[in-house]
């Protein structure tokens, strides 16, 4: 399964319910949102009350990124906001495995992000607890980044890790510079999911998504 994940960090907030509402005109199924603390990245951005506003609006599927310190506290808040998938940073979980725990628990799809310096190894004993890997590809906290060559062996390494360990269904979503050059790139290591910011929201929303989508028809 193949899914774009357009970033709302990169929407105008001023229009973020028709940006939102366009999204799924154009056959969007997920919205990545990024909830920054300003302790585990600089910046800080929205949190639940804007999480629960946009939910009352949208069909989309809410794949909540939590780069925010110790996010095992908002588990429950971020279930009644509306996020259909929480992904936490194992930089950031003092128990990752109790927290994947728990956001299972809680009725949500559970994934973990890594940072581009983290090694895959973190990963080793809470596969079983994991949808979905988030592998960055830039360093957190801002949008409009490069992304970074080096990730493309890191991603091709996990989606080996996985089909050797037996989780060939387990996802793989990058974050960080992805736009309709590089997601030739990434696919082809082994992404499926593909979050994009500016590759989206900066230009024609339509014709941008398009693009994403005939990346993934040809690799169907
Ligand atoms: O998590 C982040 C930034 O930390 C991202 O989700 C950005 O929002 C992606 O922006 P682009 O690199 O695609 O512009």
């Amino acid at each position: 399964m193949y899914q774009l994940a357009p970033s709302m960090l990169s929407a105008d907030f001023n229009r973020l319910g028709e940006q939102l509402a366009l999204l799924e005109q154009c056959g969007c199924q997920w919205l990545h949102i990024d909830v920054m603390d300003g302790m585990f990245v600089p910046s800080i951005s929205f949190g639940m009350p804007v999480i629960s506003s946009i939910r009352k609006e949208s069909g989309l599927f809410f794949d909540v990124h939590m780069m925010v310190e110790d996010p095992g506290r908002y588990v429950e808040e971020m279930k009644k906001s509306g996020a259909d998938m929480l992904t936490v940073h194992a930089e950031a979980c003092r128990h990752l495995d109790r927290t994947l725990q728990t956001i299972h628990e809680c009725g949500m799809q559970a994934a973990v992000a890594l940072n581009p310096a983290t090694p895959l190894n973190v990963l080793d004993y809470v596969l079983d607890k994991t949808d979905m890997v988030l592998l960055m590809t830039v360093n957190p906290g801002f949008g409009g980044q490069s992304y970074l060559s080096a990730m493309t062996d890191k991603i091709r390494s996990l989606r080996k890790k996985l089909d050797e360990a037996g989780y060939r269904e387990t996802s793989i979503e990058v974050d960080g510079g992805i736009n309709s050059e590089t997601a030739g790139l990434v696919l082809e290591a082994g992404a499926n999911i593909l979050v994009a910011g500016s590759g989206v929201f900066k230009g024609d929303i339509p014709s941008n998504v398009a693009q994403f989508q005939e990346k993934f028809n040809q690799r169907k």
